[in-house]
């Protein structure tokens, strides 16, 4: 009786494994359909810099922008975890190219490089600014990756709500004192890029201008979600700006899916373990996630094109809201102020 019933347990066990296989390839087939980027070009001579490229998506942007040959600074808050992750890049890249040739050797030292920034602070990202001015580098890719999610109501250093003053308004600040040398470092038929981070959240994401900052009701969802749609409010007012005024510059915004990394660090206990068994089916590897970032940065056939929200590798609407352009101008004018540009 016992070893009927072990019998038909492992069948079962078969058959429930048997299910999962399947319906992962099926779930990966139809919704994860952008999991790995197509062949880019080559990217020598350009330089790039990744926010929060030490590790998750960042660290796999980096990664992939250095092996096309681009000169990648990654820019994070975290130092020892930044260099571990150049010292980690550069060991690939001279593995891969088998360190065989010396010159080969001595370039690929140079194509990756941490630099400090913490984008809670204000005074860091000027001064992050300022440093990467001194180094005489152009700029040709900008990648706003870094980012915190569902954090317990917290300010920046300057005083603004964590989520809005970190993932949105550093960023905001980091990209207007760039600009110049984006500007400089394209040329019409070879665009400089940005390339933002948002997130499916933005869906659901409301901007309150009279309570940026979540003093009257603070939900740290609410505050990632409404820092994601102001991400994707300045991208298309900044491209808007751009095209006016004729600028080599394009800018894009990117929906990554849902990416096991550190992200999902501040969930709550019950929430994490309600994640755990289906993170495997459901979630894509920070490589996969980083696929469709990777393609807005170096891929030829987005050469010139800009303003576009892209998901799986494909132009998507993102909500209306983000379309509002009314509502764009707004922000952007509180931001102004709120960062202290002109
Ligand atoms: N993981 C997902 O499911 C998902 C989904 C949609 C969008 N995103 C977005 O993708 C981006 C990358 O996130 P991830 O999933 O790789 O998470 P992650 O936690 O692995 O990476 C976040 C990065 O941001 C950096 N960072 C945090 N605070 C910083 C600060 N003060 N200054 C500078 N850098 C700082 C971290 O050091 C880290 O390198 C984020 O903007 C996130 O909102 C992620």
């Amino acid at each position: 009786m016992s070893q009927t019933k072990t019998v038909l347990v492992s069948v079962k066990h078969l058959f429930f494994l048997d299910i999962t296989k399947k319906l992962k390839i099926i779930i990966f087939k139809f919704f994860h359909n952008f999991l790995s980027c197509p062949d880019l070009p080559k990217q020598n001579g350009k330089v790039a810099i990744v926010t929060g490229g030490a590790r998750g998506m960042g660290y796999e942007i980096s990664r992939h922008l250095a092996s096309l040959d681009m000169h990648v600074v990654i820019a994070g808050n975290e130092e020892h975890e930044g260099l571990a992750a150049v010292k980690k890049i550069r060991e690939e890249l001279n593995q891969g190219k088998g360190a065989a040739c010396s010159t080969d050797f001595v370039i690929s030292l140079f194509l990756v490089e941490f630099m400090y920034l913490d984008l809670a602070s204000l005074t860091s990202v000027r001064h992050f600014v300022q440093r990467y001015k001194a180094k005489g580098l152009p700029l040709h890719v900008l990648v706003n990756n870094a980012g915190v999610m569902l954090v317990p109501e917290r300010r920046t250093e300057d005083g603004f709500e964590l989520h809005f003053g970190l993932n949105y308004l550093g960023h905001f600040l980091l990209t207007n004192l760039l600009l110049d040398v984006l500007k400089k470092s394209g040329k019409p038929g070879k665009c400089s890029r940005i390339v933002i981070m948002s997130s499916a959240t933005h869906y659901g994401g409301r901007l309150t201008l009279d309570d940026l900052q979540g003093r009257m009701c603070y939900s740290a969802h609410g505050a990632y979600a409404q820092s994601k749609l102001a991400l994707l409010l300045f991208s298309y007012h900044l491209q808007d700006q751009l095209w006016v005024r004729g600028d080599p510059v394009t800018v894009n915004a990117v929906d990554p899916g849902m990416v096991d990394t550190a992200l999902y660090d501040n969930l709550s206990s019950p929430a994490q373990l309600a994640k755990k068994p289906f993170t495997k089916l459901l979630f894509r590897t920070p490589a996969e996630g980083a696929s469709t970032a990777i393609y807005a940065a170096a891929a030829s056939e987005l050469e010139g094109i800009g303003g576009l929200y892209l998901y799986n590798g494909r132009k998507t609407e993102s909500s209306a809201l983000s379309y509002d352009q009314r509502l764009q101008t707004k922000l952007w004018k509180e931001s102004c102020a709120l960062v202290g540009l002109q």
